[in-house]
């Protein structure tokens, strides 16, 4: 049976990575086989184009150009790693995915979201997540979590905090606009709270979805 395909998404510092290595060791736990990834990345090639998209390498040509490069990177991904992995039965959690594109790209950046959509039904096809969760925080303190782990901020960390507060919100109207594929998660919590609330609903999720096919 094809594995399912969880992608996590938010703000910079909401406990994305922190939350991927909890579930994968909880789902292990349940024998089920995961495979951990992320994007821009997750394949040799895409690894590439990660590093002159997050050293700002590639902002002088533009969000459109920025776009392009994130849908190149995640073809690859999907190619080498995701599709791959979902065929062996392996269960996909992906750091970061087409939200970001839609909320950075298209809402940030102002790329229309026609485009957006081309490019995603191109690039992604039918390899849609099964399950989308997003972490929600205010931009605040995702900042002050992302500054705490590391000085130096990248590409977006560097952005206003104006600029995070309405990724914050294009976030959440992406869970709206989606409800069936997204579910909302305060991350506000301790690691473990945030933690316990995501697997609760990872298993009535996905056990729901599995009685439906
Ligand atoms: N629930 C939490 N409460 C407090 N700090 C957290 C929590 N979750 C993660 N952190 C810390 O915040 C920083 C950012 O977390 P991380 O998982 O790397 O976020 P992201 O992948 O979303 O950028 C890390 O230093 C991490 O240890
Ligand atoms: C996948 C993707 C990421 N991004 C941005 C969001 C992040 O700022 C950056 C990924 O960097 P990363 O260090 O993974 O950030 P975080 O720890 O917050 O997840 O790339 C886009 O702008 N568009 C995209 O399609």
């Amino acid at each position: 049976m094809r594995g399912r395909f969880i992608t996590f998404e938010g703000g910079e510092g909401v406990g994305k990575s922190t939350q991927i290595r909890r579930l994968a060791a909880s789902l292990n736990n349940l024998g089920v086989q995961t495979l951990m990834t992320r994007e821009p990345g997750g394949s040799p090639h895409a690894e590439k184009l990660r590093e002159v998209l997050l050293s700002g390498g590639a902002k002088p040509f533009g969000p459109f150009a920025e776009t392009i490069l994130f849908n190149a990177a995640r073809d690859d991904h999907l190619e080498a790693t995701i599709r791959p992995a979902l065929a062996q039965g392996i269960w996909v959690l992906c750091d970061r995915f087409i939200d970001s594109t839609r909320a950075y790209q298209g809402v940030l950046g102002e790329i229309e979201p026609d485009l957006i959509r081309s490019m995603e039904r191109v690039v992604v096809g039918n390899t849609m997540p099964d399950l989308t969760l997003i972490l929600d925080l205010p931009a605040r303190d995702g900042l002050a979590r992302a500054r705490a782990r590391s000085a130096q901020a990248d590409r977006f960390e560097a952005e206003s905090l104006s600029f995070h507060e309405k990724l914050r919100e294009a976030f959440l109207a992406i869970a709206e606009y989606e409800p069936k594929r997204c579910a909302v998660i305060n991350a506000l919590g301790t690691p473990d709270a945030v933690a316990a609330v995501i697997l609760s609903v990872v298993r009535r999720r996905l056990a729901k979805e599995r009685a439906s096919t």
